[in-house]
């Protein structure tokens, strides 16, 4: 499969290196240096950063929160990790520039699928950041929703598991991971490895994702030329 613009997909979680909360400038680093290594071989990077590691909405509403708010505030993680990401592109040479899903000049611009799109063309890393800019969603859905938008050829689920395996392998050491599974073979087997909105947008829009683990060095630039480490779902 050829690759000349995509979604990347970066998890909050994964920001957090191994620290128990907020950003670790160690994996921030590793991550701005394999992107503007990737966009180097001219393949267009639209990105969506998660939250996980500063706040999520359900969690908070576990504790108390109202739902709607300790989603707002998830999604204002997402912006915080954005502005992290693009100074560290911007430290390693990538010209990149920052949308917001809501209003929030001039922390970033409005997005809107054509000015991404400009700058995307432009060499531009796009990072689309506050998730969908509404409650009850999660950043992959998110992606989901941008990847379709930008008309990206595939969305790279950046995570910290090598590819979809048969049952979670963080639980079930026995789970064996799949080369390709469709997006029917994903439902049938229940496998959580994105919530199901999002799933179910990237098969209705023909969208493939690309799982694959974002935590070892070069993994992206590997993906992209075509090496076979993560997992494809397709329809
Ligand atoms: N069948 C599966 N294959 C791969 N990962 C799975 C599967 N089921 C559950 N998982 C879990 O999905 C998670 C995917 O990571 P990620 O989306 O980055 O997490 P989050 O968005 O919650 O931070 C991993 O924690 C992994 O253990
Ligand atoms: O469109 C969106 C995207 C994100 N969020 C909130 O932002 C939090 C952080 O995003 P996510 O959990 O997807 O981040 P990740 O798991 O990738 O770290 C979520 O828990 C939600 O509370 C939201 O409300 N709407």
């Amino acid at each position: 499969m050829q690759f000349n613009r995509i979604l990347l997909k970066l998890s909050g979680e994964s920001l957090m290196g191994d620290k128990q909360y907020g950003i670790d400038e160690k994996r921030l680093q590793e991550y701005a240096e394999q992107i503007y290594e990737a966009a180097q071989t001219g393949v267009q990077i639209g990105v969506v950063i998660g939250g996980g590691n500063i706040f999520r909405g359900l969690s908070g509403a576990t504790k108390g929160f109202d739902r709607v708010k300790g989603d707002q505030m998830g999604m204002l993680a997402t912006v915080i990790n954005s502005l992290a990401l693009s100074s560290a592109l911007t430290a390693v040479g990538q010209e990149n520039r920052v949308f917001t899903a809501v209003r929030m000049e001039p922390v970033g611009e409005l997005y809107s699928k054509w000015k991404a799109i400009e700058s995307l063309e432009r060499g531009e890393i796009a990072i689309l950041a506050a998730g969908t800019g509404n409650p009850f969603f999660t950043t992959d859905t998110a992606s989901a929703l941008r990847g379709i938008e930008i008309e990206a050829d595939a969305m790279f689920k950046g995570t910290r598991v090598d590819g979809v395996y048969t049952a979670d392998p963080e639980k079930d050491p026995t789970a064996t991971k799949f080369k390709t599974i469709t997006f029917d073979e994903v439902y049938n087997r229940g496998l959580k490895v994105m919530d199901l909105t999002a799933t179910t947008m990237c098969k209705e829009n023909n969208l493939s994702i690309v799982v694959f683990d974002m935590d070892s060095y070069g993994n992206l630039k590997r993906v992209l030329e075509g090496e076979d480490i993560g997992t494809l779902v397709h329809v």
